[in-house]
């Protein structure tokens, strides 16, 4: 079984991903960090972030490692809203993507365009959003964790220049798939986010459409 998760950032859709696949003991893809990962590359050696061709060299990542704390930076961040909208980015990374969800049993994936472009066969698709204030108040919250002293204006703006050039873009746009189900989080804790995504699957997969 295939769960596809989309949304746009700080939607909570990881958090909701996370908590699918440990229900329904499935691995999972955060498929942000593989662009985080190739902006955080491209940083690293040097390259601009205006040349498609530079962005897509830097996709070329063997391992990447989800727990250092670089990639999760806005910087990082930042970049790789940019660097996403190339099309040449996107194809050097589908693949690994599409072989992570064809594996046997199943995966939970969750990114963008994935009940769109990476698994439009997905048995079950959430597109998971809230309101650009909310999603910029947990974003804060994040952020000030992780011991940065940043305002929840920039926060917001960040929110939706990144909205912007995720549903402007061309190739692969940020979109909700026709079939997936919407999930406003907007007014929900995390618990109560998880326990409405854990049953809006069951029921479709119980409704098997
Ligand atoms: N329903 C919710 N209510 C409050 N906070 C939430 C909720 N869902 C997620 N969060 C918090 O908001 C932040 C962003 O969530 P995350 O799952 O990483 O979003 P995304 O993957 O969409 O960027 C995290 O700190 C997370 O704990
Ligand atoms: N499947 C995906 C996943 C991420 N992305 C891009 O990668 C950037 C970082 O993704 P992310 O999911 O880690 O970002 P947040 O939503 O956590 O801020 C996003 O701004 C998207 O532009 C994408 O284009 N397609």
């Amino acid at each position: 079984m295939i769960i596809a998760v989309d949304g746009p950032a700080a939607s909570g859709k990881g958090t909701i991903a996370r908590a699918l696949a440990r229900h329904f003991g499935l691995p999972h893809l955060d498929t942000g960090l593989l662009y985080r990962a190739t902006a955080l590359n491209l940083l690293e050696m040097g390259g601009d972030p205006d040349s498609e061709f530079a962005a897509a060299r830097a996709a070329h990542i063997e391992q990447i490692d989800a727990d250092d704390p670089e990639l999760r930076s806005e910087a990082v961040g930042g970049v790789a809203s940019r660097i996403s909208a190339y099309p040449l980015v996107r194809a050097a990374l589908l693949e690994r993507q599409t072989r992570f969800a064809a594996q046997p049993g199943g995966a939970v994936l969750d990114g963008r365009d994935i009940g769109t472009v990476i698994a439009p066969q997905a048995e079950a698709k959430l597109f998971v959003t809230a309101r650009p204030e909310v999603r910029a108040s947990r974003r804060l919250a994040e952020l000030r964790r992780a011991g940065r002293n940043v305002h929840l204006a920039e926060v917001l703006a960040d929110i939706r220049a990144r909205d912007a050039r995720d549903t402007g873009r061309g190739a692969a746009p940020l979109r909700q798939a026709e079939d997936a189900i919407l999930l406003d989080t907007s007014d929900m804790d995390v618990e109560q986010a998880i326990a409405a995504a854990i049953a809006a699957v069951e029921a479709r997969l119980a409704s098997g459409s």
